[in-house]
């Protein structure tokens, strides 16, 4: 093994400066090398690497051994204070990336030893949100709920239950439910009571659909919801082993797909970057809004990944500003809120074509 632990490589300033939507991050798959280090200083007897916490550029890891970086990270994450200085300095580097509007992720945790319980790990996670707007940091910030699928049905109604009183308590920051984990493991029709309550009462659903292969009787299921968003959706159409008829469901219902392409190349469900499923769906005309699932663990960042979708299918600088733009349509936030992004989008447009 050898590693290389830092960003590799910088997207071009165009990238950069292009206001972006992010809408599939997993907040503690997306902790930066800097902030992994602040974390060592801080439990120096965990004896933990960087080269356990991220993966650099030109590796893959079979997406089993992505899911143990996420354990060796969790182990990294375990106090309110933590989970705040993650929360923020994910907030503040998406922010410099240019993001404008995120939409961050995560997996409520107790911790016996620390004190920390599912209810307070979301609290701390929405005091970062709030204190960086205090701070003034530019961007508009919101919360999904993450249910782990390996942790079962009463773990994922316990989850939702909990979704709900924040969506209710929070002041609009809470606006949905992720359905993820290790997508080996578990079956998706033991979630569905939970995610039909979920829908009931107003959470909205972005569920990882089609991550591997072979999954189409889950995913058949999970469409019959629908969901209000899918990850990945990778196996869903037929040349990969998918079905016409799971395609019809997506388009039918225009249920957006958030796309990650470093994260399936180098987790290799996809095997390359010209063959990512990005291409299909944007030849189709449907929905698709490009994120970085884990830009910490895939040392990429959002930039990156807009830059990596131009050069690998040919989309022209007006392309990817419509890309980013058509991104807010998708949002789980209110219809003032894509207005007032939308605004954003258009002061910000001279600039960014300077
Ligand atoms: C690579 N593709 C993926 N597929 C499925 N689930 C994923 C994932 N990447 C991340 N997660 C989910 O996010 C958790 C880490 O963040 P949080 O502790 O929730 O903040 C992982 O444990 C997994 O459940
Ligand atoms: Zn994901």
């Amino acid at each position: 093994f050898f590693f290389i632990f830092v960003m590799e490589s910088e997207a071009d300033v165009f990238y950069r400066e292009l206001p972006k939507v992010e809408l599939h991050a997993h907040l503690n798959g997306s902790v930066s090398y800097q902030t992994i280090e602040k974390l060592f200083s801080r439990k120096p007897h965990l004896n933990i690497e960087h080269s356990m916490t991220a993966i650099g550029k030109g590796q893959r890891r079979t997406l089993d051994e992505c899911f143990q970086v996420f354990k060796v990270i969790q182990q990294l994450v375990n106090t309110e204070e933590d989970i705040l200085m993650v929360a923020t300095d994910v907030i503040k580097e998406f922010a410099a990336d240019g993001v404008k509007y995120l939409e961050l992720r995560s997996t409520p945790r107790e911790e016996k030893d620390t004190g920390l319980t599912k209810k307070s790990y979301v609290e701390t996670c929405l005091k970062a949100i709030q204190q960086c707007k205090e701070e003034g940091v530019d961007i508009d910030v919101r919360f999904l709920v993450a249910i782990d699928r390996r942790n079962g049905t009463e773990v994922a109604m316990e989850t939702v239950k909990l979704a709900e009183e924040f969506m209710l308590s929070s002041d609009g920051l809470v606006v949905g439910l992720d359905l993820s984990g290790d997508p080996t493991v578990g079956h998706g029709k033991d979630l569905l009571p939970a995610l039909q309550r979920a829908k009931n009462c107003g959470l909205k659903l972005s569920l990882h659909l089609s991550e591997v292969p072979s999954q189409l009787e889950e995913s058949n299921l999970l469409l019959n919801l629908p969901p209000d968003r899918i990850g990945h959706g990778t196996f869903l159409h037929p040349e990969v082993g998918g079905s016409e008829g799971l395609v019809d469901k997506v388009v039918k219902n225009n249920i957006p797909l958030e796309l990650c392409l470093t994260s399936n190349v180098k987790g290799q469900t996809v095997p390359c970057y010209s063959k990512h499923h990005f291409n299909y769906w944007y030849q189709k005309g449907h929905p698709s809004v490009i994120c970085t699932d884990d830009k910490g663990v895939f040392s990429t960042d959002l930039s990156q990944e807009y830059q990596l979708a131009a050069s690998t299918f040919g989309l022209d600088r007006e392309a990817v500003w419509k890309l980013s733009r058509e991104a807010i349509d998708c949002i789980f936030a209110p219809d003032t809120v894509k207005q007032q992004l939308k605004q954003k989008w258009t002061d910000l447009q001279p600039q960014v074509f300077k």
